[in-house]
């Protein structure tokens, strides 16, 4: 019989929630739909829960109760998610680097940085206005500034994948055979 399947792959059953962590820009929330979608898990984006819950956008929140207001739901909203089984969550840049939010992801999740070059991410981030640590400032300068106070972070998930400047779908392909890999050694 002629070979016709595209993909023999096994789907990947996930045991725990993927936390996605890394970088503002670096493809948290767009990869990790597209991963529950490969999956078959529900996705979930901390940001966008944060607004929900608040009734605000994070912006807003950023200007009503500062950035420890905003760490504040953030460390509350990530951890009631990661209660809800299998899943991909995308958190929020800042969010693997509070180290009491840092713990509980840690704790609940299977964790994921998606890496890439900052320049790659530069061009991604530029021309948007929804990011309130970009805001009115040179993006680079500031990808610099986080990948100095955060990389030590991030560096101590389970995995690392870097997507270089690869498409959406091929940034997913690394994620899922990275998986693997984990989940087989656990
Ligand atoms: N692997 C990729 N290939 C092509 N474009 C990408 C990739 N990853 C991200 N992008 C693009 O970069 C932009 C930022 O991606 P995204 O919003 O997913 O980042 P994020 O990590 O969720 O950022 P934040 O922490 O600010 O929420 C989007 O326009 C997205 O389409
Ligand atoms: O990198 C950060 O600290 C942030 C990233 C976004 O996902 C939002 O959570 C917020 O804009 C803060
Ligand atoms: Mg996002």
């Amino acid at each position: 019989m002629p070979e016709t399947s595209k993909s023999t792959e096994p789907r990947l059953i996930l045991p725990r929630p993927v936390a996605l962590v890394g970088l503002m820009g670096v493809g948290k929330t767009t990869v990790g739909r597209r991963l529950a979608e490969a999956l078959a898990v529900p996705f979930r984006d901390a940001d966008e829960e944060i607004e929900k819950a608040a009734g605000l956008s994070v912006s807003d929140i950023f200007a009503a109760f500062g950035e420890a207001g905003f760490r504040d739901g953030e460390q509350k909203v990530i951890s009631r998610l990661l209660d809800d089984g299998p899943q991909i969550l995308a958190t929020g840049g800042g969010a693997f680097v509070q180290p009491a939010t840092h713990d509980i992801i840690r704790q609940k999740a299977v964790t994921v940085w998606l890496k890439t070059d900052l320049r790659v991410i530069a061009r991604r981030v530029a021309n948007r206005n929804h990011r309130p640590l970009l805001r009115d400032r040179d993006p680079m300068e500031v990808l610099r500034e986080h990948e100095a106070k955060r990389y030590p972070f991030y560096a101590k998930a389970d995995i690392t994948v870097d997507t270089g400047d690869q498409s959406h779908g091929k940034s997913v392909e690394l994620v899922i055979g990275a998986l693997k890999r984990f989940l087989e050694t656990k």
